[in-house]
């Protein structure tokens, strides 16, 4: 699909397409969409982060709450959206051993302790080792470093969720 087909998009298509690129996000994809035309996808990308960037802090820590916990029990069950599954199974979240799936439990715990919203990483482009890693490491950071951290992280998620759509098949059918 090229940036052409995605302008001529009607809201509820563009919406249905690219309403998950932040994660239960839709109102910022349907908000984007009157930024049309878009001379590219990174001017399409741009004018999320811009939407993103402008939102008072409680609107970012919204956005990061709306994240489902890394290796959470929505994993397990099922419930996540298609994107987080793929991401966080690829990732290798759906494999850890007993000790790090504990690990992963007590500090996602602790860290929506300390700041009220949920570690937020791009797990495809981390494994498991990292995640923990970095889980561990953020936990003593300052809450607002920490929210300006997850939502860059979110912006990594949306960059690389735009680029699986615009080579899936799923845009090309229109
Ligand atoms: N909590 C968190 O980071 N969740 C996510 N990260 C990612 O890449 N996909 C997610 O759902």
């Amino acid at each position: 699909m090229d940036i052409s087909a995605v302008n001529a998009l009607p809201y509820e298509d563009f919406v249905n397409i690219f309403g998950n690129v932040v994660e239960k996000c839709p109102l910022i994809t349907a908000a984007v969409w009157t930024r049309r035309p878009f001379t590219s996808f990174n001017a399409l990308e741009a004018a999320i982060n811009e939407f993103i960037d402008a939102l008072p802090e409680s609107g970012k820590e919204g956005i990061l709450r709306c994240h489902p916990d890394l290796a959470g029990k929505h994993l397990h069950s099922g419930a996540l959206t298609r994107e987080s599954q793929e991401e966080q199974t690829r990732a290798g979240m759906d494999a850890l051993s007993s000790a790090e799936a504990s690990q992963m439990t007590r500090l996602n715990e602790e860290y929506k302790g300390r700041f009220g919203f949920p570690f937020v990483i791009c797990a495809r482009m981390n494994d498991k080792v990292t995640i923990l890693h970095e889980l561990s490491e953020r936990c003593q950071n300052e809450r607002a470093a920490e929210r300006a951290r997850g939502i860059g992280e979110v912006k990594k998620i949306c960059r690389l969720r735009l680029q699986g759509l615009v080579l899936s098949d799923a845009t090309n059918k229109l």
